[in-house]
């Protein structure tokens, strides 16, 4: 007879779930999108402002991930979670101040880009997606609990950052960026999608009305199909109106992640254990999908 003995992950593993570093190309991708946009219609670069809004979307980021765990922790909700940044620390005020203090570094830059431009605009439109952010998880709001977050997720870091990078750019905003924007929000919204899945049980003990608590897991599984071959198929109808480049079918090579994910959630859709890891495939295409369009977008000005 074999027994199994259940190991408790170690601190280190429990700190890399906290920091979660691939989380962070949900920064990355937006920036880099936006500025391929705004390379792809003007010719345009500038490294300076590229780099700077790259870093300060970083940072934004870490406030966002260590605040929402400072929120959780008033709720309850993450009582469970065993690498929630404010039960590794145990010291909840520490982790709300230090989360302040990367917002305002973050904000700083964007001051910085507008300083540069002379131009209030890129602050403007990142300081409402920072509010967004908020209300998604900061009291009173906690727009979250009610199911709202992937319909922020998706304008926050598809149209509203893709534009607020191409601005930064250009000082000028572009209808046809929109498209990308839209491709980046569905993709970035499907990350959030798919962090819900394992957490039913706990989402509803906490209140929380997450779209997979109110869909079920298997219609969500469906809903998750649907938005993820939507990608493809807005990709393609946009490339072969002219609206955007040929080349950004080059997305179609992240299609085999994007088998992966749907497959893996149609899969073990009700099953916790085996569907966590949902959100970082869904990482994967995001990031590989988000590159491959950058690259279509890039390549026909550069050959
Ligand atoms: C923190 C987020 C999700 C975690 O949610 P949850 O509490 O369910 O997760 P855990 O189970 O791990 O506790 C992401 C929420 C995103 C939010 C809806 C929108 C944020 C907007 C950003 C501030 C925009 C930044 C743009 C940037 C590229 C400059
Ligand atoms: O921790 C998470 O689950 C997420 C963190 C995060 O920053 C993010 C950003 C954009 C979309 C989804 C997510 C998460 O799911």
């Amino acid at each position: 007879m074999t027994t199994t003995t259940l190991i408790p992950p170690s601190k280190r593993k429990l700190w890399l779930a906290a920091i979660k570093p691939p989380m962070y190309s949900v920064a990355i991708i937006p920036i880099t999108v936006g500025t391929a946009a705004a390379f792809s219609e003007t010719k345009l670069f500038d490294l300076k402002i590229f780099l700077t809004f790259l870093l300060s979307a970083i940072l934004i980021i870490a406030w966002l991930n260590i605040s929402n765990d400072v929120f959780d922790s008033e709720t309850g909700i993450d009582k469970n979670k065993a690498h929630s940044i404010v039960n590794l620390t145990g010291n909840k005020s520490l982790m709300f101040w230090l989360a302040n203090l990367f917002l305002a570094l973050g904000i700083l830059g964007i001051f910085l880009i507008a300083w540069w431009q002379q131009d209030l605009t890129v602050l403007g439109i990142i300081f409402l997606c920072c509010a967004l952010g908020y209300s998604y998880q900061g009291p009173p709001f906690r727009l979250g609990y009610q199911g709202l977050g992937e319909i922020i997720c998706f304008f926050t870091f598809g149209p509203m950052a893709i534009s607020a990078a191409y601005y930064s750019q250009t000082q000028q905003f572009s209808l046809s960026s929109l498209i990308p924007g839209t491709i980046i929000g569905i993709s970035t919204s499907i990350i959030l999608f798919c962090s819900h899945f394992h957490q039913v049980e706990d989402d509803m003990a906490a209140g929380k009305r997450s779209p997979i608590v109110r869909l079920g897991t298997k219609l969500g599984s469906q809903v998750l199909t649907g938005s993820t071959i939507l990608i493809f198929v807005l990709t393609l109808v946009f490339a072969l109106l002219g609206t955007i480049s040929l080349w950004s079918l080059l997305i179609f090579l992240s299609f085999p992640v994007a088998y992966q994910l749907v497959n893996h959630v149609r899969q073990y859709h009700d099953q916790p254990e085996k569907v966590s890891n949902s959100k970082f495939i869904a990482v994967n295409l995001h990031f590989l999908s988000g590159i491959l369009l950058a690259l279509g977008l890039i390549l026909p000005r550069l050959l």
